[in-house]
């Protein structure tokens, strides 16, 4: 199982969602910005180190959000963990995303998002205020 990181990228009561480029089944569908730990690669160390390559921003992590499963299950090969994060970088779209998006509560609705993403979109929509 290789694992795969995310972040919500937190500001007031907005996160950052951003819209894939490829694979092909997945451009257009929007995600949280992360991508696979590498081996040997502490899974906190690949979210920094995505979030820095895709999007040009440092991010301090905050808390996990867990699911009830423990991560949150992407494929029969993928799994993945998802962080709360900050930054006061601008995030940039490079080329994974060709648009990013700061997203309310009332905004989640209007995004079509990756299929294993929803659970994760429902779940930080209902803990933002607004
Ligand atoms: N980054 C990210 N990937 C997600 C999310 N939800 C989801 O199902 N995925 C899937 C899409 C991909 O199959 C996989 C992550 O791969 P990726 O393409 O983002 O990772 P990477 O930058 O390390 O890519 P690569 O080296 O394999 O090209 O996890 C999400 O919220 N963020």
């Amino acid at each position: 199982m290789r694992l795969v990181v995310a972040a919500v990228l937190r500001r007031g009561d907005r996160v950052l969602a951003c819209r894939r480029t490829r694979p092909e089944a997945l451009a257009g569908l929007w995600e949280f910005p992360g991508g696979k730990v590498e081996p040997g690669e502490a899974p906190e160390d690949a979210l920094v180190r995505e979030l820095a390559e895709e999007l040009g921003v440092n991010v301090r992590l905050g808390t996990e959000l867990v699911a009830a499963q423990g991560m949150w299950p992407i494929s029969t090969e993928l799994a993945m963990r998802v962080w709360w994060a900050e930054t006061e970088g601008e995030p940039v779209a490079g080329e994974s995303h060709d648009l990013v998006r700061w997203v309310g509560r009332g905004e989640f609705g209007e995004l079509e998002w990756v299929p294993a993403d929803v659970a994760i979109a429902a779940l930080v929509a209902d803990s933002l205020t607004g």
